[in-house]
Parts: C-alpha cells; structure tokens; sequence
C-alpha cells in the first residue's frame, strides 16, 4: 500500500465518468464512474462477466462506449485525434491478462517492440540496450534476455511482461488480473514487485483482479463493480467489514 496520507487531495491521472456500455439487451455498464490519483494503487474487482474487460477496453480506446467522459491526465480520450491519443497511449502500460509475450520473440526483442511502436517518445537516438536492460534490472530478470518465452516459468514470463510495460516508462499502468494462473507464492513476488515499481517510479496503477490476497496487500482504495456500476468505493479495511450481502461475497474466500 501507499503510505502517504490523503489520496483523495493528490492530482486526479485518470477519470471515468458515467459510462455506459450496452450489447443490444445486455447492459454492461450502467453509469461506472472512478477516479485514479497520482501515486494511487486503485483495485476494481467484479465477478466474471460484471464488465471489467469492457471497462478497460474502454478506456484504452478498444471499444467505443455508448456514453460516458474518459479524462486521461486532462485530456478527454473521446475527443482526441489519433496522433494525440498515440502520444497519450506512451503513457499508459497495459499489463494483459496471461503476459501474452510474443512467442516468437526473444526477450530482448520482445521488449524493444514497444520502444519501435513510440518513437516518439524517446526521440531516434534512444538507446534500446540501455532501457532494455534497466527493465529487465527492475525485475530481477536480466539473465533471462536472450531466453525464448517457452523456456520461461509462468512467474517469469509475468515479470517479463511487466518489464515490456515499464520500458515505456508509464504514468499509468493497467493491471488486468496480475497474479492470474500464478500459485500463491509466485503471485505474492508478482504484488511485491508491483509495489516497488509502484514506490520506484510513483506510478498509478489500475488493478483489476479476482485476487482478495492481492487487493489486500495492494489497494489504497477499491471499487467493486457490482450491476454495471462503482457499487462500493472504500479502502480494502472499510469494504471488507460491510454487511451488504453483495460486499461480503467479495471477501469470502
Ligand atoms: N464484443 C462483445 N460483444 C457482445 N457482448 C460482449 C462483448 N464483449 C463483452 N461482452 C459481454 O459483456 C459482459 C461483460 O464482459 P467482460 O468481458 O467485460 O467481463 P469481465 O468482468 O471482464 O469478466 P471476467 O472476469 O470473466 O474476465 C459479458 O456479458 C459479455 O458477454
């Protein structure tokens, strides 16, 4: 967890507002609003199918929703231009569900494909060994660079993945289920690492994840997207000990 008081005062990165999604009948989202503020570990659980991928989906432009305001760091997503929005999106990771590495890719090269993908970013004369390494330092993985994805363990592959995610040196990251398909060990060394980068870099990070250990050690706040909306918004101590029925099933585990 962050250990700096009073979230709420700190700049505001990234805003959803009264999102709307529907696919004919079936409406996802019905008015989901958060916040996310500099420095924030901002954890939003929801049972399968509740709408978190089409949420994320969203907000990294993947999906158009049908009403609603996205703000990244000031700038209202839906408004922007394509060449704004590839600057924009420099400074967003995403981790995906499952790692998905390129299987046919060493480390390395897996880890430079998204320096080539934003040039802009880091100018022509970036210096890819350099931040390929410093990546690969920041997760305790740098022997690993000439390996090919299939002779990496699973944890290993997620800590590769994060590194392809630092490399971009994001404002923001996007978590999509971390410590999926982990034992408990393993994901515990995957919440650890998170935290530091959180600490290293003071990024804010979005979380999504079915994992209560997880939103436990990690959460300054939570959201739990209950029947399309932000149905519950505390810190992981105030939900936890709700009464509300819907609340408890998160946390019984
Ligand atoms: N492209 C699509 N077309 C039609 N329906 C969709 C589409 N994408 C998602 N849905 C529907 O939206 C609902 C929410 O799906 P979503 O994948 O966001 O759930 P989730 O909360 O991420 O679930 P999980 O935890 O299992 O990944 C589901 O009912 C799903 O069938």
């Amino acid at each position: 967890m962050t250990d700096k008081a009073n979230i709420a005062n700190r700049n505001i990165v990234l805003e959803i507002k009264d999102l709307h999604k529907s696919f004919g009948d079936n409406h996802v989202l019905n008015g989901f609003s958060m916040q996310l503020h500099q420095g924030e570990n901002l954890v939003i659980m929801g049972k399968s199918g509740s709408g978190k991928s089409v949420m994320i989906k969203c907000l990294v432009g993947l999906m158009e929703a049908d009403s609603g305001a996205i703000t990244v760091m000031g700038n209202d997503i839906t408004k922007l231009n394509q060449e704004s929005l590839d600057i924009l999106r420099a400074d967003i990771g995403f981790l995906f569900q499952g790692s998905a590495l390129y299987d046919s890719m060493t480390v390395r090269e897996n880890l430079e494909f998204p320096l080539r993908r934003h040039t802009k970013k880091f100018g022509d004369n970036v210096d890819t060994e350099k931040l390929v390494i410093e990546a690969l330092e920041n997760v305790g993985l740098i022997s690993a660079i000439d390996l090919m994805p299939a002779e990496l363990s699973g944890g290993m592959k997620r800590r590769i993945a994060i590194a392809r995610t630092l490399i971009l040196q994001p404002k923001i990251i996007l978590y999509d289920e971390p410590t999926s398909g982990l034992d408990p060990i393993t994901a515990k060394e995957i919440i650890i690492l998170m935290q530091e980068i959180q600490k290293k870099y003071n990024t804010s990070s979005l979380i999504i994840t079915h994992d209560v250990d997880c939103a436990r050690v990690i959460s300054d706040r939570m959201i739990l997207l209950i029947h399309g909306i932000d149905y519950a918004v505390g810190t992981f101590k105030e939900l936890s000990v709700s009464k509300d029925p819907k609340i408890k099933a998160f946390f019984k585990q």
